[in-house]
This record gives structure tokens, C-alpha cells and sequence, in this order.
């Protein structure tokens, strides 16, 4: 496509790296938004697939006996490009055709503008690693991740690891948004973190040639003065190349809204990133009493101790990046800790784990069909965090839920954990 210049105008690649229930569900709605763009972005969609051989389940509507992808386990990308299903991560959910499973990393990544980080935490380190000097320099991610990585040096938010190990600018989106909720187009919200550096909007010059000049991430705003470990390091960024449409808020919007699934645009990475990561362990207390049969009353109770462990945790660890409203008005904050403890995975699981007497990591291991808790490993990093900083008492639910995963306390126990919470 060329403008009135003459200039021929890019799009962007984009690629979902990381192909879960939710990894699924996010490259369904961004393939359906490359359809509805065609000027911004490439209608394909790579999405990175963790390789391995499933059997199409008798219950996908594509099973046939007689039909030879059926008879004996396939490899999971071939089904997806085939069947246009991910019959493991997200069954009975039609995929555009326009989402190419790709079981090569390097691949995939390949000429991509846009990388949409989306898988779980735990994985991130290695697959930053595989990344390093395989992607475009003046790509710009998005991280869907929920949880943090801490390390001894401190807390770090994922959106600003994945930033420091590639080299590249990183945004986050995060909601109250079970996937399969909204991968069947039923209404949610959703928040998109996205400060983008002021190279990205500027105006294209006349020759349309990436002229910029390298700039650095922390500028031009002072750097953060965030918890040790918690602030961006000095990101070296490279400029989009002028013959790409900017990554402005409003071409970000149109990557990730629908009718279905409505994104509000902020610039507060560092509280979207810390809703969507503390939550979880804010649903695992919630599973527990739950799963005790105390009722409605108790997991508001936990819910709300929850909600102000959360501010409490960004305005005392990332006081000059997280703001409170984040917190408290956006979909990644209080609705997604209602969503989480209603119905989300580690609400689910924990449950069951107090209902059956069973350690919550069998019941993930038996009941989500290769599906990883994120709550579980948050909870243990953050009291890891929390322990080096001396400040356990300060945060008696995230404190009083690693207890009960490591078998010091019973689930019985909150409501005496919690006095503590005056
Ligand atoms: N599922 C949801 O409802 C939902 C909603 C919002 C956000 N999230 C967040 O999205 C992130 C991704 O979760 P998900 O639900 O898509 O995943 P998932 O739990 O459904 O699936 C696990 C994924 O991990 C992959 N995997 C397994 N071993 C791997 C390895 N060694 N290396 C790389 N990948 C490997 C599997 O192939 C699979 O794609 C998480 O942080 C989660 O908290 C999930
Ligand atoms: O199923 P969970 O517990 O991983 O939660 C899913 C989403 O994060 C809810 O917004």
C-alpha cells in the first residue's frame, strides 16, 4: 500500500507466542481484528505452539473414526491448522483461518512488529532466551501473562523482563477474562497497558526511512525510582521504522477490541501487570473457603482483603508506577479478583483440593488437562519477596495462603490469619 508520497506503507506482523486456553483465545480475537484492519496489520496470525501429540477428543465436533487424524495422536499444530480447533487448550472453539499454528518458535517470530507474550510465567525466561537476537529489534510486545518474577535482586514485573531481555518496548493486557468465556464472544472488559515511547507516534518523513534515532526506555521520563529490582533498566529502544503505521493507543485498541471483548487503553503497566498476578492468589483463598462450604459472606471477606493487599502491595513496592485507580477502577483490578474468585482456575482448583482432601497441585495435575495454575507459584514468589523484606505481617492474606499451600495452616485457619487485618 502506498501513501500519498508515494511511500509504501507496512503492516504489522503480529505473533501470539504461546498457544493455552488463553494464548488460544487472544490470537482468535486478534486474527479477527487483522481481518476487520488490513491497512494496520498482516491478516495472518503466527501463533507459537509448545509442540506436542494429542488425540482429537470424541466429544470435538471434527472427531470421525474413519478419518486418519483421528485414529492416533497428531501433533497439536497440524490439528490446529487442519481443524482450525485447539481440540487440548480451547475445545469446540471455531479458530479464524487466519491463525497459523507454528511449532517453531524462531520462526514464527519471524519479521513480526507485534509479539503478543501469552503463556505461562514459568516459561517466560527460556523462551526470552530462545528469542534473543531472533526477532526485529524495533518490535514492541504485549504481555497477557499473569505473575512476577522475583529473583534475589528483587520483584520484577514480567512485561518489564520480557522489555530487558529482548531489548524491546513491552505493554500488558489484563482483565477479568476466563477464556473461555470470552473465546464463546460473551461480554468482558479488558486492560491494555500500553505507554508507548514517543518515537512510535511521531510523524512518517518524507522518505518514509526509519530516521529516528535510538532512545532510551526510561526516558523521557526520569527513571523509576521502583523497588529494587522493579524498575525498568535503561532499554536502549529502536525506533518503528516510519513505513510502519504508529503503535499508538488507538492502533493497539484496534488490534485487541471487539464488540465482545472491550479494552480500555491505559498507561499503567506496572498496575495491570500486579492486578493480574496477585489476583490468583487472592482466588486460591477464595477456593478454600469455598471449598469448606462457608458461603458467599466468606469469600467477599477474602475478596476484599484481597483487593486492599493489592493496593497495599503497589503503593508500598511500585509507589511511583502503580496507580491505586488501576487497582480499584479497571477491569484488571477489582473485577478481575471478583471473576477470579468465582470462577477462574485457581478458585476452581482450590476448591477441590479442600473438598477432596487432595493437594491443590493433584488436582491440577488430574483436572486441567495440561492447563498451569498460575496462584500457586505467584503465592510462593511473592512470600519469597515479602520474607526478604521482612513485611510477611504486613500481607496476612498472601501470607496466610503460602501457609496453607506449604501444610502450616489449614484453610480453617483464615479467619484467625486474617485478624491480624485490623
Ligand atoms: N486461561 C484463562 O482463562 C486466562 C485468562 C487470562 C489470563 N490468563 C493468563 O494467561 C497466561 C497463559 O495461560 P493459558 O491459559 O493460555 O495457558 P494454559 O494453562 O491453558 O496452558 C498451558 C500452556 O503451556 C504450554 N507449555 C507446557 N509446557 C511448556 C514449556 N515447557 N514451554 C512452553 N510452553 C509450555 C502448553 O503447551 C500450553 O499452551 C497465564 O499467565 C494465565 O494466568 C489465563
Ligand atoms: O483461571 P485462572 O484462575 O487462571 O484465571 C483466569 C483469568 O485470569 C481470569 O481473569
Amino acid at each position: 500500500m502506498a501513501d500519498l508520497l508515494g511511500v509504501t506503507k507496512k503492516k504489522h506482523k503480529v505473533t501470539i507466542i504461546g498457544s493455552g486456553n488463553w494464548g488460544t483465545t487472544i490470537a482468535k480475537v486478534v486474527a479477527e481484528n487483522t481481518q476487520q484492519y488490513p491497512n494496520l496489520f498482516e491478516e495472518n496470525v503466527q501463533m507459537w505452539v509448545f509442540e506436542e501429540e494429542v488425540m482429537v477428543p470424541l466429544s470435538s465436533k471434527h472427531y470421525d473414526p474413519d478419518s486418519p487424524l483421528c485414529n492416533k495422536p497428531q501433533k497439536l499444530s497440524k490439528l490446529i491448522n487442519e481443524l482450525h480447533e485447539n481440540v487440548k487448550y480451547l475445545p469446540t472453539i471455531d479458530l479464524p483461518k487466519n491463525v497459523i499454528a507454528n511449532p517453531s518458535l524462531q520462526d514464527s517470530v519471524k519479521e513480526s512488529t507485534i509479539l503478543v507474550f501469552n503463556l505461562p510465567h514459568q516459561f517466560i525466561p527460556k523462551v526470552c532466551q530462545e528469542l534473543q537476537g531472533k526477532i526485529v529489534p524495533y518490535a514492541r510486545g504485549i504481555s497477557c501473562i499473569k505473575g512476577v518474577e522475583v529473583s534475589e535482586k528483587g520483584i520484577k514485573l514480567l512485561a518489564d523482563m520480557i522489555s530487558e531481555r529482548l531489548g524491546i518496548y513491552c505493554g500488558a493486557l489484563s482483565g477479568a477474562n476466563i477464556a473461555t468465556e470470552v473465546a464463546l464472544e460473551k461480554y468482558s472488559e479488558t486492560t491494555v497497558a500500553y505507554d508507548p515511547p514517543s518515537i512510535d507516534s511521531r510523524q512518517p518523513s518524507p522518505t518514509g526511512s526509519p530516521t529516528g534515532s535510538q532512545v532510551n526506555l526510561a526516558s523521557p521520563t526520569p527513571e523509576k525510582k521502583d523497588y529494587e529490582g522493579s524498575h525498568r533498566k535503561q532499554v536502549v529502544l529502536q525506533p518503528l521504522p516510519h513505513d510502519y503505521p504508529a503503535l499508538s493507543h488507538e492502533n493497539m485498541r484496534k488490534l485487541f477490541h471487539r464488540p465482545y471483548f472491550h479494552a480500555r487503553l491505559v498507561d499503567d503497566v506496572a498496575g495491570v501487570s500486579l492486578g493480574g498476578a496477585l489476583k490468583n492468589i487472592v482466588a486460591l483463598g477464595a477456593g478454600f473457603v469455598d471449598g469448606l462450604g462457608w458461603g458467599d459472606n466468606a469469600k467477599a471477606a477474602i475478596m476484599r482483603v484481597g483487593i486492599q493487599e493489592e493496593v497495599k502491595f503497589g503503593k508500598t513496592f511500585f509507589a511511583e508506577s502503580a496507580r491505586v485507580s488501576t487497582f480499584t477502577e479497571e477491569s484488571c483490578g477489582v473485577a478481575d479478583v471478583i471473576t477470579s474468585c468465582m470462577g477462574g482456575r485457581n478458585f476452581r482448583c482450590a476448591k477441590m483440593s479442600v473438598e477432596r482432601g487432595v493437594s491443590i497441585n493433584d488436582v491440577e495435575r488430574t483436572e486441567l488437562n495440561g492447563q498451569k495454575l498460575q496462584g500457586t507459584s505467584t503465592a510462593y514468589e511473592v512470600n519469597a519477596f515479602l520474607k526478604g523484606q521482612g513485611m510477611e505481617k504486613e500481607f496476612p492474606l498472601f501470607t496466610a495462603i503460602y501457609n496453607i499451600l506449604e501444610g502450616t495452616y489449614e484453610p480453617a485457619d483464615l479467619p484467625d490469619l486474617l485478624v491480624a487485618d485490623q
